[in-house]
């Protein structure tokens, strides 16, 4: 110890797995490259795959889903005819809701496959920082905190910090409903409205955020964490966020269909707000930055209407009471 400081603690070892990851787009190629540094045995499944999904899982301790929104129902329930160990432990990493049932993936994984345990896995995670190696965090939660614990070791390197959370539902809505300020965010950023303004919406956003988590039984305080805030900063603030890149390019007068042609990859945000339109009316719940990005998506106003549209809301407190 020359310098005085104890050495960092060394991360467990853990005894190698077979990870299988599901879906081998940019976050499920990431997952496997970090999972393959541990020394796990990993294989990656995509629809193109020659090998099927009963192959693949077969000795699974862990199946790792990527998959985009779209696509999780349809894997789910073909891998729920396949033949898994009961110890088999579900990890979802898919930012999204589904458009017929309102569901989280891990809601649809868990109704799948009852007996098994599911753990979630979000963050502040943009795929190609993570593929260059450079420094992240995330969060891992589930009922099972065993099985969040085992992921935790799992995935835990100099590189990658992965903290537990209780909160599954919390840490997914995280992920989730970020990618629709994200959109906004790219929106202020495009029209150039400056910082104040940039601090203003993702500060509201983190307030809409944890309205809505509220009502769909996130614990408040999961939004002030990695999962919540973290992701929320991360992706508002990045050209690498698909999201970010959506509303961005909305300012400066490109179509949505234009821009969905041209993305690398998915930009769950825009469907996760049409959905998050559903569950407000549902439950009455006043999202006012979801329902301008909603409008905006839909060609129902412009960037700039939609700018007036919030700043001239009813004056009211910061909080209620
Ligand atoms: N890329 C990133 O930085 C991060 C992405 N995520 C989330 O991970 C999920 C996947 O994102 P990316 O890998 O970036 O997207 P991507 O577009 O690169 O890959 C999506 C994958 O899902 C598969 N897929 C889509 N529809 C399917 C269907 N109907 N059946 C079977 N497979 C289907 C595609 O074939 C592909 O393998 C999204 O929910 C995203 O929000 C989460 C954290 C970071
Ligand atoms: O979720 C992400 C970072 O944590 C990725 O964001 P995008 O899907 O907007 O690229």
């Amino acid at each position: 110890m020359p310098n005085g400081r104890l050495p960092p603690t060394p991360i467990p070892i853990p005894i190698p797995k077979s990870v299988v990851i599901l879906g081998a787009g940019a976050w499920g190629t990431a997952l496997a490259n970090l999972a393959r540094a541990k020394g796990h045995q990993v294989r990656l499944w995509s629809r193109q795959s020659s090998q099927t999904l009963a192959a693949v899982l077969q000795g699974a301790d862990i199946a790792l889903s990527a998959i985009s929104m779209k696509g999780v129902r349809d894997v789910a329930s073909v891998v729920k005819s396949c033949p898994l160990s009961p110890q088999t432990i579900f990890i979802t990493a898919t930012k999204g809701l589904d458009p017929q049932t309102t569901l989280t993936p891990s809601q649809i994984w868990q109704s799948e496959f009852p007996d098994h345990a599911v753990v979630v896995l979000s963050g502040p995670n943009l795929s190609k920082e993570i593929e260059q190696e450079l420094p992240a965090a995330t969060v891992v939660a589930s009922k099972n905190s065993a099985a969040a614990e085992m992921v935790q070791l799992v995935f835990s390197s100099s590189r990658f910090r992965v903290y537990t959370n209780p909160d599954p539902v919390g840490v997914e809505l995280g992920g989730t409903l970020k990618n629709v300020i994200a959109i906004a965010a790219g929106v202020c950023d495009g029209l150039h409205l400056g910082t104040n303004a940039k601090a203003a919406l993702v500060t509201r956003g983190l307030t809409e955020m944890v309205r809505i988590g509220k009502v769909l039984g996130a614990k408040t305080e999961t939004f002030y964490g990695l999962a919540g805030l973290g992701d929320l900063l991360a992706t508002c603030n990045s050209p690498l966020s698909r999201n970010y890149q959506v509303g961005y390019q909305l300012a400066n007068g490109k179509t949505l269909t234009e821009i969905l042609t041209n993305l690398p990859g998915t930009a769950e945000g825009v469907n996760t707000c049409r959905v998050l339109m559903q569950i407000s009316q549902q439950q009455h719940i006043t999202i006012p930055i979801t329902e301008q990005v909603y409008r905006l998506l839909e060609t129902e106003v412009t960037p700039e209407q939609a700018l007036d549209e919030l700043m001239l809301r009813e004056i009211k407190p910061e909080y209620n009471q």
